[in-house]
């Protein structure tokens, strides 16, 4: 088992307070898909799993390893949650994507400028978007970045949050057919929300079901 959580448990809202309890587990390659209706706190139990937020109980294991002995900076770096709204900063996109490794904990990585374009073509982002300035960004293409800058820093688990809300048919299936790539080196796997269902492309899927207590 590659990623297992147990006994997360969290509350939402105040009057009535929802009280939520959940577990699940993710091997190599699989695609583990968060469901629950609008509110029901999908984003929430990603955000816990990547250290985020602080929850009330329960045990989370890396490759074995619980997160209770690795500081959140460092297990964020195995454990990457990719918002639903695109967080980009000031500055070109090259400079968003080169960005991570310029702090201490990436400091054992390097910035591979090859594969970030790969990765931009991949995703059918045209080579000019590298010197433009990402606040000019379209919403579809910032989300990419954004993939793309999280696949760079080379995590674990992916946490991804609505990845393809804001893509249109032709940039989700090439989303899909990147991360299916990206899932068949070993040691990755990752956590899907999605409102499209369009996630079928993928080799192995299953599913968690958010049901309030
Ligand atoms: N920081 C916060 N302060 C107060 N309430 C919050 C906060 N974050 C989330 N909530 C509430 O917790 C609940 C769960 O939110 P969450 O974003 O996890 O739901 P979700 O299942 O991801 O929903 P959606 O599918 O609409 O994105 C919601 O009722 C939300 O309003």
């Amino acid at each position: 088992m590659l990623f297992a959580f147990e006994h997360i448990s969290y509350d939402l809202g105040i009057d009535p307070v929802r009280h939520i309890n959940v577990s699940g587990s993710l091997h190599e390659g699989e695609v583990l898909v968060v469901r629950g209706p609008s509110g029901a706190g999908k984003s929430t139990l990603m955000r816990i799993l990547a250290k985020l937020q602080t929850n009330k109980g329960g045990r989370v294991h890396l490759r074995g390893e619980s997160w209770d002995h690795i500081p959140p900076p460092y297990w964020r770096c195995q454990v990457h949650y990719l918002a639903q709204k695109t967080v980009l900063f000031d500055g070109t996109i090259a400079s968003n994507l080169a960005r991570p490794f310029e702090i201490r904990i990436h400091s054992d990585k390097v910035f591979k400028i090859k594969l970030a374009q790969d990765l931009m073509e991949q995703l059918l982002l045209p080579p000019a978007l590298w010197e433009q300035d990402a606040k000019t960004l379209s919403g579809g293409e910032a989300a990419r970045v954004a993939l793309i800058r999280a696949m760079l820093i080379d995590p674990a688990i992916l946490l991804l949050d609505e990845p393809t809300a804001a893509l249109d048919d032709q940039a989700r299936e090439v989303f899909y057919s990147l991360l299916k790539k990206w899932l068949k080196t070993p040691g990755r796997a990752a956590m899907l929300i999605s409102h499209n269902h369009d996630y079928q492309t993928l080799d192995w899927v299953s599913f968690l079901d958010i049901v309030p207590s």
